[in-house]
């Protein structure tokens, strides 16, 4: 998703949690619960989503259906199904599933760049390539994203340096990326680092810039929000029930969470399209398919506070308690 302009009130969140949640759990979502949780959230007005990963159910046995998920979730109207593709191999069945929307992690560090896809950050750039050559000659209508990973510090490598992120978003935007996401892969960012390292990549690539991907991983995930707000960034990745790491970038943990998330930008008058009742039941549906996965956020715990309104002016239809908390 392009940036807006900061007069443009719509934010979108783009819900990752059916592929970045899932990916590093022990247990296996049945693919009947991932698709029940899938509907919850369109239900509930999710306008994106990130369905799942091509990648050999060797490395991800909880991919293993991604190709039934996503030719689920494109049956359902008025979103963007994205999927995490890692090579052109996977991109051509992503494309062959029907997705709207692929996305290609490149890492700012070369160390993370081997221990996640065994390539080099130059070899993932070639795939690229690749990948919006294949796009652009069987589905011309299909985004292309490049989501690039530690792209605010890196628990294998350190400190990433920001020259390094702006050449590189530079690089995926020449290799054929509609968009150019950053990711705190290990959640290492602050608000100052977040705001001055999205400010320094849209202006280098300008509208090619895409998602804010933060962690809450040291607690900063909503403060680094407000500062990607900020620096002009309309579109954030979340996860329901703040699921979620990178299972090969040691320190990893979960998403932002996205109850939270739509709970703080609807307060401030932005309206998500999203409905945070809907949310939560869309997150009930969520535990019932993963008995036992602790689910995190303090919106869902506390519920809605006396007299929320969202963005649009509209009142919640009746959960004003707090439905964890009952
Ligand atoms: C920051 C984040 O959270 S990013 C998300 C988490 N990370 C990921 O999902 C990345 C997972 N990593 C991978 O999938 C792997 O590292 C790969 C596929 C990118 C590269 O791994 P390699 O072992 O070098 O792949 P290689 O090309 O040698 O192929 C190995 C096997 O996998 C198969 N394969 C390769 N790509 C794919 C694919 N996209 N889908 C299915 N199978 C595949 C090959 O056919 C081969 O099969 P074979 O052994 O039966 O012949
Ligand atoms: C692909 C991702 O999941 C993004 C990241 O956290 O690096």
């Amino acid at each position: 998703m392009p940036l807006l302009s900061p007069a443009a009130p719509a934010v979108l969140i783009s819900e990752v949690g059916p592929r970045d949640g899932l990916q590093s759990l022990a247990a296996v979502m049945p693919t009947a619960a991932k698709l029940a949780w899938i509907d919850a959230l369109h239900a509930a007005g999710v306008r994106e989503i990130e369905v799942g990963s091509f990648v050999p159910a060797s490395r991800l046995p909880q991919m293993a259906d991604v190709a039934e998920v996503v030719r689920h979730a494109v049956t359902r109207p008025g979103w963007t199904v994205m999927a995490l593709v890692p090579n052109l191999r996977g991109a051509e069945a992503a494309l062959a599933a029907g997705a709207h929307k692929l996305t290609l992690p490149l890492s700012a560090s070369e160390a993370h760049s081997q221990a996640n896809v065994r390539r080099s950050r130059a070899q993932m750039l070639e795939e690229l390539r690749a990948i919006a050559r294949l796009r652009d000659r069987v589905a011309p209508g299909v985004a292309l994203e490049v989501g690039m990973s530690t792209a605010f510090g890196c628990t294998l490598q350190g400190p990433v340096a920001e020259d390094e992120v702006v050449r590189l978003a530079a690089a995926a935007v020449e290799a054929g990326a509609d968009e150019v996401g950053l990711s705190d892969t290990t959640g290492m960012a602050d608000p100052a680092q977040v705001r001055r390292r999205f400010r320094q990549v849209h202006a280098a690539i300008g509208r090619h810039l895409g998602a804010a991907h933060l962690h809450n991983t040291r607690g900063l995930g909503l403060a680094n929000v407000l500062a990607a707000l900020d620096a002009g960034v309309r579109t954030f990745d979340s996860s329901q029930g703040g699921l979620g790491g990178c299972p090969y970038a040691p320190g990893a943990s979960g998403n932002v969470v996205t109850e939270d998330l739509v709970f703080m930008l609807e307060a401030m008058g932005l309206d998500t399209g999203i409905d945070l009742e809907r949310l939560m039941a869309a997150r009930e549906v969520l535990r019932a398919g993963l008995p036992g996965e602790p689910l995190h956020g303090m919106t869902p715990e506390a519920g809605l506070p006396p007299g929320f309104v969202y963005a649009d002016g509209r009142r919640p239809a009746g959960v004003t308690t707090a439905p964890e908390a009952a």
